[in-house]
């Protein structure tokens, strides 16, 4: 039988360089995929639709959310975020490791449902460097800087119910201790199996004769 794939999720307050690791992990980690979300805010500049979000019309979130669509939904800076069950059951179920790159509220939506999920938080080094990021990112007009760092005090307060805590201050270390999260967890997952075959997999690695 296909063993479950595993589910990562990331979480942090806007500015902290989430999306940019996750961006990162994915380019090293071919295993990993990315759930990509539904929400009502417009499209930053670069963003296309598919790709960072799907882009949807509040009449259409709607919809979903009478359908059931969402696994996990919330409101965040005052937009919705969903994540769409097609999205997640299927995949976890053939195997496949997912990255869910959401909010507090979301993370603990899908704790509830995926006791086994992996919650991880990332933290900016300093407030100062948090306001810095969101400024030099130049996506967000200074009300919604504004904003995103007064709710980024609410999403911290939340950083206990998670399993891991990176702090994102220089990148490639940040990196390294995301590599090291889901390294660990497919091989506490292996060794769960007791197969000697399957931890060298995990690895990567072939087995000695
Ligand atoms: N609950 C939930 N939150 C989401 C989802 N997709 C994105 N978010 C969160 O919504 C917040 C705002 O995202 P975005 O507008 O892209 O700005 P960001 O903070 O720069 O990533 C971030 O905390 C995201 O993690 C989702 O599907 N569900
Ligand atoms: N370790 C870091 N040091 C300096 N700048 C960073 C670091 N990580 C990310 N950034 C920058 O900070 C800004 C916000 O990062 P982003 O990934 O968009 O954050 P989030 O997805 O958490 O909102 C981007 O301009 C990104 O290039």
């Amino acid at each position: 039988m296909q063993q479950p794939g595993n589910l990562f999720v990331i979480a942090a307050p806007s500015g902290a360089g989430k999306s940019s690791l996750v961006k990162a992990l994915l380019e090293v980690d071919a295993k990993l995929k990315l759930s990509i979300s539904h929400t009502t805010r417009a499209p930053r500049g670069q963003e296309v639709h598919g790709r960072e979000y799907y882009f949807v019309s509040d009449a259409e979130f709607d919809r979903m959310i009478a359908e059931g669509a969402f696994i996990e939904w919330a409101q965040v800076h005052g937009r919705r975020y969903g994540t769409s069950r097609q999205a997640i059951e299927a995949r976890v179920a053939a195997g496949e490791d997912i990255v869910l790159e959401i909010d507090y509220q979301g993370a603990l939506q899908i704790r509830r449902q995926f006791p086994a999920a992996v919650l991880i938080f990332i933290l900016p080094p300093s407030w100062d460097e948090l306001r810095a990021r969101l400024q030099r990112r130049g996506e967000d007009s200074p009300d919604v800087i504004e904003l995103r760092l007064r709710n980024a005090a609410q999403e911290m307060a939340h950083v206990d119910a998670f399993d891991f805590v990176i702090i994102n201050e220089v990148f490639e270390r940040a990196l390294f201790d995301l590599k090291t999260i889901t390294h660990s967890q497919r091989l506490r997952v292996a060794a769960q199996r007791r197969s000697r075959a399957d931890v060298f997999a995990a690895l990567g690695l072939t087995p000695n004769p």
